[in-house]
């Protein structure tokens, strides 16, 4: 069979994205660098920042995966930025909250470069990399955290946090006589000896010991059949957020574990992500 057929006329639906892969944006004294990957779309106006954060228990990153769940977002109209941090094997806790930070700051020293509205700053990650982005929520008025790595001056806070299946209090779950090697490597050292560090990696722990004045609405998610990471980890981020009357909504995901893929892959899920992100970065 042979067809010619007509489309009517319609506008654009969505912006059209470039991939800019591979942007440097630290460098340590030993040569290793870390790089993103920004999903750009094409506009004269700046537009809102998504900066997503992979997982991979804090040693297996790779910046690259889930960039095609991640155009689908940017097509709405966001700037998202695939940031890679040093792992757990380089160097312990807290290297890559500071990459992390280091990452939104040379973002925001770029705004121009990018189209990056830099009032409208949002993080997004799953497991290890939501365990950051939580972080990176609480931690925006502690100014100790941005004091190493480059593009200083910059703020490295943000307006909007969404958490995968993130871990959060490491010591109440991960503590165990035959510890997970990448967690005696995320603390520098067997998990009862580094109390200090454990606490400092625990979200939780900051909303306790300083109150911030303002802490950003937070989305979380996590399955009832994670095996990895407990569900109870979110109810544990829930409560707390809830105790200061901070904005914050935990979706238990039925039947769900603890893959990626199975979140990104879902358009319920990254629905309401983007109803979230739009709510809270783009103003409407
Ligand atoms: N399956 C991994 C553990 C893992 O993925 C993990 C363990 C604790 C907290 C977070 C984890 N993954 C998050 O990216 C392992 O056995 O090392």
């Amino acid at each position: 069979m042979s067809e010619i057929k007509r489309l009517a006329h319609q506008t654009e639906d969505g912006y059209f994205v470039q991939l800019i892969p591979d942007v440097q944006f630290a460098r340590f004294a030993n040569g290793q660098s870390l790089k993103m990957n920004i999903l750009r779309p094409v506009s004269d106006l700046p537009l809102p920042l998504i900066v997503w954060v992979v997982g991979g228990a804090w040693v297996d990153i790779d910046p690259y995966k889930h960039i095609p769940a991640l155009s689908k977002l940017a097509r709405q109209g966001y700037v998202i930025a695939c940031v890679e941090y040093r792992t757990v094997n380089k160097a312990p806790f807290p290297a890559q909250l500071e990459d992390i930070k280091t990452a939104i700051r040379f973002l925001r020293a770029h705004a121009l470069d990018y189209h990056i509205d830099p009032e409208h700053v949002g993080i997004w990650g799953h497991s290890a990399g939501a365990h950051l982005s939580a972080l990176v929520g609480v931690t925006g008025e502690q100014a100790e955290w941005d004091q190493q790595g480059q593009w200083q001056g910059h703020s490295s806070s943000v307006k909007a946090v969404v958490d995968f299946a993130g871990p959060i209090d490491i010591q109440a779950d991960f503590q165990s006589e035959y510890e997970l090697p990448v967690i005696s490597l995320l603390m520098g050292g067997p998990l009862r000896h580094k109390i200090d560090t454990a606490d400092q990696s625990n979200p939780i722990h900051h909303l306790a010991s300083h109150i911030p004045a303002h802490v950003p609405p937070f989305l979380i998610m996590h399955g009832d059949q994670d095996q990895v990471v407990p569900a109870r980890q979110s109810q544990f981020l829930y409560d707390a957020l809830a105790a200061i009357s901070a904005e914050v909504t935990l979706y238990i995901l039925e039947g769900v574990g603890h893959s990626s893929t199975t979140f990104m892959t879902r358009n319920d899920v990254l629905e309401i992500v983007s109803e979230f992100f739009a709510r809270h970065l783009k103003g409407s």
